[in-house]
């Protein structure tokens, strides 16, 4: 059990993530922390392995205040999983998924052993064993970035956006398959999402968290759709409802323009963002005015998901919401970039397919 209680985080500069925290997250449970972006998830996330300090309050693990344990103690019995995997580039899939084993001592043979079990574990072809994250699909270096986390059986992991950078059909293959795991394994699990949709459909219990840091609503999923506490839980669980059923729905939201960066090079300095490209994919934003030279990876803001020029407007809406701009970021068939969209555009194609489809059931109704 990992209980927080009243826990402030206040930045250098002021900011207040995290506002008076106080929650229980349930031993053997997945709890999901959503809410949109800035409202504090992964700076609360961070603060149980201590990648944080907090400014005030208390984190206790069973009982046992975190501020009183050695971090790096209590890391390795942590697992982490982030967003694009975070894997080791120079080291092949078994190597990365060896990591935690080897630093605890144990041998070379025998850690190998048991990262070749994990990737039939999560789903890994043993092929891939040899390979380098570079030569995997996003899907596959997710599923490495989650044997890897389990690799030191830890008791609780923590998993911030793991599932975001890889396309809809993967993610609820990738969710499906977390589920399947979670059933055999019964880990303490906290999981950052921004997506509702993904949030009720993994946790035991959903935190829906308000910019500013403030805890809005904690409940079980159906007590959240049913009994949203407020009007912004309201409204944050509500706008998707809707929005599940945009899921099939073709966009025809023409892509827009956004100035452009390549790792490498230095961005215009008049715009307030820009979007950041690696040959012809797009793999994030920057603010100019934060930085004094090129641009390279570290820098690069990747919070949001990416979706398809051509996709559902759900993924477009998903992909602008997700952003630090809120425009999405639009690629082709074959990944490359092809542009932006805002989301009031996306909202705008979304009110006019609505209303396509009542003039739709209208006409059906009025029908003889
Ligand atoms: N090191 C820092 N210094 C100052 N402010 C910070 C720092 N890290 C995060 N913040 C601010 O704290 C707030 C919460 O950030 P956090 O990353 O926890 O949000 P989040 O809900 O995880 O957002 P996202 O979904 O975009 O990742 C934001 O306003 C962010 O700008």
């Amino acid at each position: 059990m990992i209980t927080f209680e009243a826990v402030t985080k206040r930045f250098d500069d002021g900011t207040v993530a995290v506002d008076d925290l106080s929650l229980v997250v349930p031993t053997g449970r997945i709890t999901v922390f959503v809410g949109p972006s800035g409202c504090g998830k992964t700076t609360t996330l961070r603060m149980i392995n201590r990648m944080i300090e907090p400014t005030s309050g208390r984190i206790l693990i069973d009982d046992e205040d975190t501020a009183s344990m050695d971090a790096a103690q209590l890391r390795r019995n942590i697992g982490y999983v982030i967003q694009h995997a975070g894997l080791f580039p120079h080291r092949t899939v078994l190597d990365n998924i060896a990591t935690v084993p080897r630093l605890l001592g144990t041998k070379r043979g025998p850690a190998r052993e048991q990262a070749l079990t994990l990737m039939e574990r999560v789903g890994l072809a043993t092929g891939l064993a040899n390979r380098y994250p570079a030569q995997l699909s996003g899907g596959q270096q997710q599923r490495v970035g989650v044997a890897r986390a389990l690799a030191a059986d830890p008791p609780i992991m923590l998993m911030d956006e793991p599932f975001s950078a890889v396309d809809p059909i993967v993610r609820e293959q990738l969710q499906a398959e977390f589920l399947r795991l979670q059933d055999e394994l019964g880990k303490t699990i906290v999981f950052v999402t921004h997506d509702i949709d993904e949030a009720v459909t993994l946790g035991d219990q959903v935190a829906v968290f308000a910019v500013g840091g403030v805890l809005a609503q904690m409940d079980t999923p159906v007590a959240l759709l049913d009994n949203p506490t407020d009007d912004f839980v309201a409204d944050f669980v509500g706008r998707d409802r809707g929005f599940r059923a945009l899921g099939f729905t073709s966009a025809h939201v023409s892509p827009g323009r956004a100035p452009t960066v390549h790792l490498g090079e230095v961005a215009r300095a008049d715009a307030p963002w820009v979007v950041v490209l690696d040959g012809d994919r797009p793999v994030g934003w920057v603010e100019p005015h934060r930085l004094d030279g090129p641009v390279t990876a570290p820098v690069v803001h990747r919070g949001g998901t990416i979706a398809r020029v051509d996709g559902s407007l759900r993924g477009q809406l998903d992909a602008a919401l997700s952003s630090p701009t809120l425009q999405g970021l639009l690629v082709d068939e074959e990944g490359r970039y092809a542009g932006v969209v805002e989301a009031d555009r996306v909202l705008a194609a979304i009110e006019a397919a609505n209303r396509g489809s009542q003039a739709q059931d209208e006409a059906r109704n009025e029908a003889p």
